[in-house]
């Protein structure tokens, strides 16, 4: 288990990164950790690992408090893996010895089944002799996974991992990747600014806003029932409109194209995005557009009817 209380973080230069961050994690559980950029994500999994320190506030992993560089002659703790966005392969070495690297005291035999077994939870077995500059892109960041795990460590803080892939390598790697962490039975943090990737994946959700928790919760639940517009946006579009002067959040999906619908709606505009359409309606009292999936296309200009599931 993973519990912070109240974890604030100011740096030499004044800026507040963080303000009386307080939460828990299960053990082997996936968290997403998503914000703003500068709400402080990267500060809490460096004070997480023990790579930077908190001005106030405790962590413990277990039963073990975890203190930053300023207690410590070398920063950081064998059993809590931080991979940072740039992580870095070794060019010059073949993909078993970057994955070797941090199991070199093990003895031969030990080392040598611990790299076959990342190697093929990797799905990589046959690139054991190959130079990193000889991968794809998504193959190097299995890699990299692989060697961040190899010492056996119990928490894994990853900062965001597969935002140098592309969309269609993006969702294989990550499946692979979360796999394999799960199988090994890992805790995981994650940052991500991808919505639709912490839905799918994540155990545990945390926002943070400007340092603060925002809110914490199961990915269904924080969709379902945000705390706030700023929460509800990290999971998806959402709709800020006012109907009888009151204002209310509504996901696109709840709004339904209806000929009996109560309100009436002007298309303004009507993008083919594969499964469906984003039509977005001009509603009265509402100064932006509002945004609904439609499966057909519908005219610019035309009055529809709509409501609300
Ligand atoms: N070493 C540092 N010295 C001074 N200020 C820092 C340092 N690192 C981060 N900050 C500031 O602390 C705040 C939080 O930064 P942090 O990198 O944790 O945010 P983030 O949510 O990870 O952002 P992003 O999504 O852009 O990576 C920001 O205002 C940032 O400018």
């Amino acid at each position: 288990m993973i519990k912070l209380s109240k974890i604030s973080k100011t740096y030499d230069n004044g800026v507040e990164a963080l303000s009386q961050v307080s939460f828990e994690i299960k053990s082997a559980e996936v968290t997403y950790i998503l914000g703003e950029s500068g709400s402080g994500k990267s500060t809490l999994l460096k004070i997480i690992a023990g790579l930077e320190d908190a001005i106030d506030g405790s962590v413990f992993v277990d039963e073990e408090e975890i203190t930053g560089p300023s207690h410590h002659l070398v920063p950081g703790y064998d059993h809590l893996a931080y991979v940072p966005q740039d992580f870095k392969l070794q060019q010059f070495w073949t993909v078993k010895d970057n994955i070797g690297k941090k199991i070199s005291h093990y003895p031969y035999e030990d080392k040598e089944a611990r790299i076959k077994m990342l190697l093929q939870l990797c799905k990589l077995e046959d690139y054991a002799d190959r130079y990193p500059r000889e991968l794809s892109g998504g193959q190097q960041q299995r890699i990299a996974m692989a060697a961040a795990v190899a010492d056996e460590p119990d928490v894994v803080l990853l900062d965001e991992p597969f935002s140098n892939l592309d969309l269609p390598m993006k969702a294989e790697v990550r499946k692979e990747i979360i796999g394999m962490l799960r199988t090994l039975g890992i805790t995981v943090l994650l940052v991500s600014h991808d919505p639709a990737e912490a839905l799918a994946v994540a155990d545990q959700i945390i926002i943070l806003n400007q340092g603060k928790l925002e809110q914490q919760g199961n990915p269904v639940n924080v969709y379902r029932n945000p705390k706030s517009l700023y929460a509800a946006k990290f999971l998806g579009p959402i709709n800020e409109m006012t109907f009888e002067k009151k204002k209310v959040f509504i996901r696109p999906e709840h709004l339904i194209i209806d000929p009996k619908g109560k309100f009436k709606a002007t298309v303004e505009e009507c993008i083919f995005m594969g499964m469906h359409y984003h039509t977005y309606l001009l509603v009265e009292q509402n100064p932006n557009p509002i945004l609904c999936y439609t499966k057909v296309e519908l005219k610019k200009s035309t009055t529809v009817q709509f409501s609300i599931k």
